[in-house]
Order: structure tokens, then sequence, then C-alpha cells
């Protein structure tokens, strides 16, 4: 049967990008292992994988068992919620820190405030993102449901693919509208939509020529320097080069975002809040082959910015000294 779709293209935000569609495959087709085998993006339907998320995970039922310890809640003035390492902030002792003013803030909130912020939330407040580890401090129901969850099928995929360990699930909570910029992780990542929808795009890693990342020693290590609301094509002009997937994951969906793929994931906009549970796996120590894969070159490209610094120990440096070994000699 054909289900009517539960949103509509108004929702999304408008980017000038050409986007292809992410595959939508049945958890039981052998083309999931082959994508997956190939470090390809796919989206997982009709599994169990999250099924007592996507069959219980209300706002109303998490406002009543993610427990009482209090969450982390990022505070934006806009609708985008820019991850920034903290670490790498300019601070009494971090003299190598860099100036850094932070677009998000970080708050702890109890369950019961976060919802009524997001209930009262009105144009000109700061929007809001909730963000909770899987851990001893939520509720036994939500535990419940996360040993539901089909882990034969999940522990499967991480040993067929060689995964490493499951270092964490994320339970996120994210007001309608929210942005979480264009970024990479280091880790595989099975990211599970559980209420509402949210608006994926994804990069492969070798667009990382059109995509500007910031320097490795920045707070916004691992993100996109480029502003997808308003590309500046004079300071990265091969932002139009770059190609994108997208999909739309609705509940029950498992969206694999492979190890390096840049993504940019929206809630829709006047959608409601959503709920998403995340599994990040790190992966073992891979041995390099030849030729390379694209996300292997980044790796490279990270080691040799961090061994710069290390080195160099000014941040400000770094530039000039690849610029000298570079332009005019490799150009
Ligand atoms: C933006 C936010 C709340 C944040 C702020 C400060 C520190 C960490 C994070 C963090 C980490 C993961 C996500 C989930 C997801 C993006 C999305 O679903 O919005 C994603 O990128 C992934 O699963 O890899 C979202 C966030
Ligand atoms: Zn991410």
């Amino acid at each position: 049967m054909c289900e009517e779709k539960q949103w509509n293209s108004t929702q999304l935000r408008r980017y000038d990008l050409e986007l292809e569609q992410i595959p939508r495959l049945y958890y039981t087709d052998p083309k999931v292992d082959e994508l997956i085998s190939l470090n390809k993006p796919v989206v997982i339907t009709g599994s169990n994988i999250i099924k007592t998320a996507k069959a219980n995970w209300t706002p109303e039922y998490l406002e009543q068992n993610i427990g009482n310890a209090g969450h982390t809640v990022m505070l934006s003035k806009t609708h985008k919620f820019k991850y920034f390492d903290e670490s790498k902030v300019l601070n009494k002792n971090n003299p190598h820190g860099i100036e850094f003013t932070p677009p998000t803030r970080k708050t702890k909130m109890k369950i019961g405030e976060f919802m009524r912020k997001l209930r009262e939330w009105k144009p000109g407040n700061d929007r809001l993102y909730l963000q909770q580890p899987l851990n001893n401090t939520i509720g036994d129901l939500l535990v419940r449901d996360f040993i539901n969850f089909d882990w034969e099928y999940i522990n499967n995929k991480q040993s067929k693919h060689n995964w490493g360990p499951l270092t964490s699930n994320l339970i996120l909570i994210s007001q309608e509208g929210n942005v979480t910029p264009c970024h990479y992780d280091e880790q595989q990542n099975f990211f599970g939509q559980a209420y509402g929808y949210k608006r994926c795009i994804l990069f492969p890693p070798s667009d990382f020529e059109c995509l500007y990342p910031h320097p490795v020693y920045h707070p916004h290590d691992r993100q996109s320097m480029v502003d997808f609301d308003k590309p500046d094509y004079t300071r990265f002009p091969r932002f139009k080069f770059a190609k994108g997937y997208e999909t739309v994951v609705e509940p029950g969906d498992v969206l694999y975002i492979p190890i390096y793929w840049w993504h940019h994931i929206e809630s829709l906009m006047r959608g409601g809040p959503t709920i998403s549970v995340n599994f990040w796996y790190k992966v073992g120590p891979t041995s390099l082959e030849y030729p390379l894969k694209d996300h292997q070159k980044v790796s490279i490209t990270r080691n040799v910015e961090k061994m710069l610094l290390e080195v160099l120990q000014d941040p400000k440096e770094v530039g000039p000294l690849l610029r000298s070994m570079v332009l005019g000699r490799y150009t």
C-alpha cells in the first residue's frame, strides 16, 4: 500500500545543492550489506532495530521515563547547532587555543523544563537541542526499550563489517527546524529515527576539497566552513561541485552514516520535536591497503596537520609553512 507522506517539501530548507536520493532498502535486502561493505550510505527500513523506540518514544513518554538526572541541552541563537571542541578554545590553561566565539551554549536541564521551554518557544528565544547518552541515569522503561532493540541484527552488522566496539548511544531530542551543520565523525554510525522526521544530506569523504573543513586544531575541527544558508563562493569556490545525497528519515528508519562521510541533519520545519538514537562504533586501526580509500586520505591529512601543530606549537604558523611547502612547488 502507498503510505501517504507525513511531510511536504516546504518543510525542507532550501540549499544551492544538487542532491541524489540515498537508497531506501528493506532490512532483509542483501544490497544493504553490499552498500555497508562499500562504506556507502543506506536507509534500512522495516527492521526491528529500534522498534521499541518507534513504538514508545514520544515526547510525553520520554518526559515520563528519561529519568530525573538532568540532561545536556545546547542553546543556540540561530537554527544552527555547530559543534565545537571546548578543549581547542583559547582559555587560561590552553595558551595554544584559538580565539573563538562559541555559536552555542551548553546548559543542564531537567526534562520537564526542556519540554516546557519547547512548548513555550517564541521566535527570538534561544533554540534548544537535548542530548542524553544511554546510561544508568535513564528510567527503567527506556532501559527495557533499549534492551529490546534488535541487537542480533545490529551485532551481526557490526561483526560482518569489522566495526570496532559500540562506543555510545546518544538520545537526541531536537526542536523543529534545528540544523546540525555539515560535519564528519571518525566513527561508523547507525542513526535511528524514533519520532518525527529529519532530512539528512550526506557527502562522500572525497568531497573533502569541496567542503573546506576547519583546520584540525580549530574548535570546529571536522565541521565544514561553508554556511549552507549563504555559501561564500569567493572563499569556497569548489562548494558548487559538492555532490550530495539526501533522504528524509521517518520513525523506525535507520540511516547508515559511514565513517568520515559528511552529514548535515535538520529536523523538519513545522514538524514538531524529533527524537533520534544513534549508535557510534570506533573502528580498529586499519592497515593501509593500496590504492588508499578516500577516507584514509582524509585521515592522513589530519595526521599531517596534527604533526605540524605539534612541532610548530603555534597554530598561526601551520598555514604559512604549508603554503611555502606547496605553492609554486606542488601547484
Ligand atoms: C548538535 C548536537 C546536539 C551536539 C551539540 C554539541 C555536541 C555534540 C552534539 C551532537 C552529536 C550528535 C548529534 C546527532 C546527529 C546530528 C543530528 O541528528 O542533529 C549526528 O551528527 C550524528 O549522529 O553523528 C547531534 C549533536
Ligand atoms: Zn555527526
